[in-house]
């Protein structure tokens, strides 16, 4: 994929889709600690500079055992989601890294194949809304309004944009049911 068409998926102005990892890394500078936003059960999230703008770029653990075919259905789920109350998804990567290790004893090589996942999202600006709020407000009904369940409704799955527009995000666990009916 030529590098101006990868741009335009990481600015949201094409649909999500698959990014060749040369440009995940090269946005977050191979990943800097610098670059880290944060860390959660899942993964690690990055900052990545694309241009003049930024994108949230997370990498799952390679710890995680995520089937593919698991993997590729929440991609798919997220990238039927579009709402200014849903951080956007914009693009994602699955690839293999080949590793080698010297065994100390044998001093022979040990090869073995590590899964990268890397998903994207926009950057939101603010912060997690767990940082701003009381326990009371807590348990907000969000399935019911977005048509989506989101297993993992917390606080600081709840991130805020420069205007203070609250955003779900961490949809690892989600999926789209279909029309709400009250
Ligand atoms: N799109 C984003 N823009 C800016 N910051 C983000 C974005 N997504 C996540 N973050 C921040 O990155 C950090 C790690 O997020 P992540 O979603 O991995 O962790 P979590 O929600 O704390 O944990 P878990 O995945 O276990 O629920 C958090 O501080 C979160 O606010």
């Amino acid at each position: 994929m030529e590098q101006n068409i990868s741009e335009l998926v990481l600015a949201g102005s094409m649909k999500p889709t698959n990014l060749p990892s040369e440009i995940l890394e090269k946005i977050t500078d191979k990943f800097l600690t610098d670059r880290l936003i944060g860390e959660g059960g899942f993964g690690t999230v990055y900052k990545g500079v694309c241009r003049n703008w930024n994108v949230a770029v997370k990498r799952i653990k390679s710890s995680m055992k995520i089937d593919q075919k698991i993997f590729l259905r929440e991609v798919d789920s997220l990238m039927e989601v579009n709402h200014p109350n849903v951080v956007q998804f914009l693009g994602f990567c699955s690839h293999t890294v080949e590793t080698q290790m010297k065994n100390p004893e044998s001093k022979r090589y040990i090869f073995s194949q590590i899964r990268e996942r890397l998903v994207c999202f926009e950057y939101i600006t603010n912060g997690s809304l767990d940082t701003k709020i009381t326990d009371e407000f807590r348990g907000l009904d969000w399935d019911k309004r977005y048509q989506i369940i989101q297993m993992d409704v917390k606080p600081a799955n709840i991130l805020l944009d420069n205007k203070m527009m609250p955003k779900i995000t961490d949809f690892g666990l989600s999926r789209p049911t279909g029309i709400h009916k009250p």
